[in-house]
């Protein structure tokens, strides 16, 4: 099930997503005592992170990690661990404990048995997360012609997290499986502008949207597991 939301601008956008992001955080604190949450890096939720960053709930309870990041150190702009820390893990968020997907092995191959238990070790249920989606369809690092696309989509695979060797920005990442993300609670799809609301509609061509492989966010949208809440602007 898809539940689109639409919003004239970004600002409101950032501020919707975040208060309905706080508000089913809220709820399952108050019903099993804690929650994750898993989030995307890139450009656009900066200003989604700042907004909820300032949301009053019992931070102390909540889990933040990432849906994907690029294997870099996080001190690099490009970072996704960085744009979390700078942006998200501030203001009341401060109290969240932060469990990244980058670690500190020279690759996300050699990195990607460190990644996988943690993330087994940490994440009893995750609850709720927040996909982006780029230009060419991708979502998580989930890129189309990746040679990790298949293990990624898998949705019988038992692993948490996938080495990508092969993206066409950052090369090197370390992705969630979409076998994980279709055991959340909840799943928000968050993107703006022109440009991809008409990826969107490719994305959602009736004859294509069973071919996962172009486009590979199709996989989140099109099963029946998780509804799927859009959040998108102008
Ligand atoms: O590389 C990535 O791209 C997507 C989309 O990012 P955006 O810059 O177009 O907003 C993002 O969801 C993902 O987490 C990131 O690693």
């Amino acid at each position: 099930m898809i539940n689109d939301n639409r919003f004239s601008d970004t600002h409101t956008l950032a501020q919707q997503l975040a208060d309905s992001v706080a508000s089913k955080m809220r709820s399952i604190i108050d019903s099993r005592g804690r929650v994750s949450l898993a989030v995307s890096g890139g450009t656009t939720p900066k200003e989604f992170f700042l907004k909820l960053s300032e949301k009053e709930l019992d931070w102390s309870k909540v889990l933040v990690t990432l849906v994907d990041d690029r294997w870099v150190d996080d001190s690099d702009e490009a970072s996704n661990a960085r744009l979390v820390k700078e942006n998200l893990l501030i203001n009341k968020a401060a109290l969240a404990y932060f469990v990244p997907l980058k670690n500190a092995e020279a690759t996300p191959k050699e990195g990607l048995m460190i990644s996988e238990n943690r993330l087994h070790e940490q994440i009893d249920e995750l609850d709720i997360v927040v996909l982006g989606m780029g230009m060419d369809g991708h979502t998580a690092s989930w890129f189309p012609q990746s040679e990790a696309l298949t293990s990624c989509l898998d949705e019988q695979a038992a692993a948490c997290c996938f080495a990508v060797m092969d993206a066409p920005e950052f090369a090197q990442r370390m992705t969630m499986s979409l076998s994980l993300v279709l055991r959340a609670k909840h799943i928000y799809l968050h993107f703006e502008g022109a440009d991809k609301n008409k990826v969107f509609e490719q994305v959602c061509d009736e004859h294509e949207k069973h071919n996962f492989e172009p486009m590979p966010v199709r996989s989140v949208l099109f099963q029946n597991q998780v509804p799927v809440n859009i959040y998108r602007s102008a």
